[in-house]
């Protein structure tokens, strides 16, 4: 399966860092095996989709309406019109700091869907939850509730993203992203069919130029969603690089 090397810059991005997105597009632009992507924020991204094909720009997050009172929210058509091709949705981020639901993940993938766009859909465990030995349950249970019965390759990623990797430098063990990945592609295919098996499932948590190379040789590891070594074309650079290799 082509993989995809999805950055998600989170808070971060002035205008002044339009000519960090610049080395990354440029950067990226070679390796044509790989999909990749840049998920920044709001204000960034129509400057950005003008101005560096190479990649696809995305959005972190969207509202599950078209329009409405909601102040201080983005719709996924409103993404769209700024020229995003996908939006990152459900990352454990917004689900602990704004109390996001299943069924709003759920919402707001379809948002996207209905607004034309992709939709990464994040799943993942606390610590907490890993030591109880709950941490399939919870990712499957999120992945129930949080993806739609349209879910479908040609629009949609799933994100497994240990809320503990997420940037601490600690990843899980080889064994462990690829049991948790074969349980996330038994139940896409149990849930969707022939189609489950070829939505990508992308591993999120500390990845790096490092141990992409290890973390993406892992069956049903499509692909990574990168925070803080997607900021700088050098970091982001050797993920791509790994993804390339793994093709
Ligand atoms: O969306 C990206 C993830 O939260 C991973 O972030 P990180 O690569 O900084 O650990």
């Amino acid at each position: 399966m082509r993989k995809l090397i999805a950055g998600n810059w989170k808070m971060n991005g002035l205008q002044a860092e339009l000519a960090d997105i610049a080395a990354i597009a440029d950067a990226v632009s070679a390796h044509l095996g790989v999909d990749t992507a840049l998920c920044v924020p709001a204000t960034l991204i129509q400057t950005a989709a003008t101005r560096f094909a190479s990649m696809a720009i995305g959005g972190q997050d969207c509202h599950m309406a078209v329009s409405g009172a909601h102040t201080g929210c983005v719709s996924a058509e409103m993404l769209a019109d700024a020229g995003a091709k996908l939006t990152i949705v459900g990352h454990s981020e917004r689900r602990a700091a704004q109390g996001e639901s299943d069924a709003d993940i759920r919402g707001k993938a379809l948002a996207a869907k209905r607004a034309g766009i992709g939709a990464i859909v994040c799943v993942g465990e606390t610590e907490a939850e890993r030591d109880a030995g709950q941490a399939e349950a919870i990712v499957l249970g999120q992945l129930a509730g949080s993806l739609p019965d349209e879910a479908a390759s040609n629009w949609l990623s799933v994100a497994y993203e240990p809320v503990w990797a997420i940037g601490t430098g600690r990843i899980p063990s080889v064994e462990d992203v690829a049991a948790m990945h074969a349980a996330i592609r038994g139940a896409l295919v149990a849930r969707f069919g022939e189609d489950g098996a070829a939505i990508r499932i992308l591993y999120g948590g500390s990845m790096n130029g490092e141990n992409a190379a290890s973390l993406l040789a892992i069956a049903n590891v499509d692909g990574g969603l990168i925070g803080g070594a997607s900021l700088k074309a050098e970091k982001f650079l050797p993920i791509v690089q790994a993804a390339a290799a793994a093709a």
